[in-house]
């Protein structure tokens, strides 16, 4: 369980503002990350991150995993202080930030997680029955057995995820986990977080890949310079949002221009997108049927990443 409460981090940043006899002068600048955020993420549920780079999702990973003490607010992981480093809460979390490796350079994978087995006390016996379950999900193949740095990417990452889920974590904490990986990575992925959310893990994602969030997600976190848009469900999300049904009608000939206001005409004008509100479809096939001749029509919910952009422009406009 994971419980948040008016988290504020302010950072301290020392920038050069200009020379003086060829020498660099610098001031000290405040960066406010994060502002009074408040959010709860239960056990068994996957709770998604988003925002624009730089909103403050790293800067909250790390406030819940305790590497940074918050300038203000609670911050409450499996009942621990996060900041307080003590020895139970870390073995009750599992951090996984998607550009940095934990693995051994040099080692196999296998032996680099041998290592880390080590440091979390696993014996043996837990370690080779937890390996071969992720290896059921993951489906690790030869990779195993290949040294870290003949690793791919994509087979890193997977190696540095198998690294944090070893010791079985209640509280999963992963940083744009998906970063450089294949459609077929991610399908293992996707796997690996459902069976852990089977198993009453909390699991919160940071992510820019928003097909995976509506995949996955059980409850969205909107962050957008430090502050909290939105938090809820996906479909709370899209209920929020007018124009959450998109309607494509594909026309027996092209046209160079529209007589509809608020609809999109694709480049080579075969395709009419309408962005529309739940009660007005009927409405609106009514009237493309009327003044077009359509060939096929779609009707189906507006892609998360498009009301994602409008409630951050929306947020800037109304700032
Ligand atoms: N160590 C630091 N010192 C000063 N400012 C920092 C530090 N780390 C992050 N920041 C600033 O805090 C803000 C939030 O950064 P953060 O890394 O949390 O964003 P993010 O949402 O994770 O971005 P991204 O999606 O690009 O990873 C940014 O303005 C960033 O420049």
């Amino acid at each position: 369980m994971i419980d948040v409460q008016s988290l504020t981090m302010t950072y301290r940043r020392r920038i050069q503002c200009g020379q003086r006899w060829g020498i660099p002068r610098y001031r000290w600048e405040m960066v406010h990350a994060l502002h009074e955020v408040s959010f709860q993420c239960l056990p068994g549920t996957v709770t998604a991150y988003l925002g624009h780079n730089g909103a403050g999702k790293s800067t909250t990973i790390k406030a819940l995993c305790g590497i940074l003490r918050p300038t203000s607010g609670q911050v409450c992981v499996n009942g621990f202080v996060p900041s307080r480093r003590e020895h139970d809460f870390l073995q009750s979390i599992g951090v996984m930030f998607g550009q940095r490796n934990q693995l051994m350079w040099e080692l196999p994978l296998m032996d680099s997680l041998d290592v880390i087995r080590v440091q979390y006390g696993l014996n043996k016996g837990e370690f080779l029955d937890t390996l071969a379950e992720l290896d059921s999900l993951f489906r690790f193949g030869e990779i195993l057995h290949t040294p870290v740095r003949n690793l791919s990417l994509g087979q890193r990452m997977l190696g540095n995820l198998a690294a944090t889920l070893l010791h079985r974590p209640r509280v999963l904490l992963l940083d744009e986990p998906t970063i450089g990986l294949d459609v077929e990575s991610k399908a293992s992925l996707r796997r690996v977080i459902s069976a852990f959310r089977q198993k009453s893990c909390t699991i919160l994602l940071a992510t820019h890949d928003l097909q995976e969030a509506e995949m996955l997600a059980d409850q969205i976190l909107i962050l957008d310079h430090g502050r909290l848009l939105f938090g809820g469900s996906i479909a709370e999300f899209r209920r929020l949002h007018r124009n959450s049904v998109v309607i494509q009608a594909r026309l027996e000939t092209p046209v160079s221009e529209l007589d509809m206001a608020d609809a999109e005409l694709s480049q080579d004008g075969r395709i009419i997108t309408i962005h529309t509100d739940p009660e007005r479809v009927a409405t609106r096939v009514a009237e493309l049927l009327r003044m077009y001749r359509i060939r096929d029509l779609k009707i189906g919910e507006t892609p998360l990443e498009t009301l994602l952009r409008e409630e951050l422009k929306a947020f800037v406009s109304a700032d």
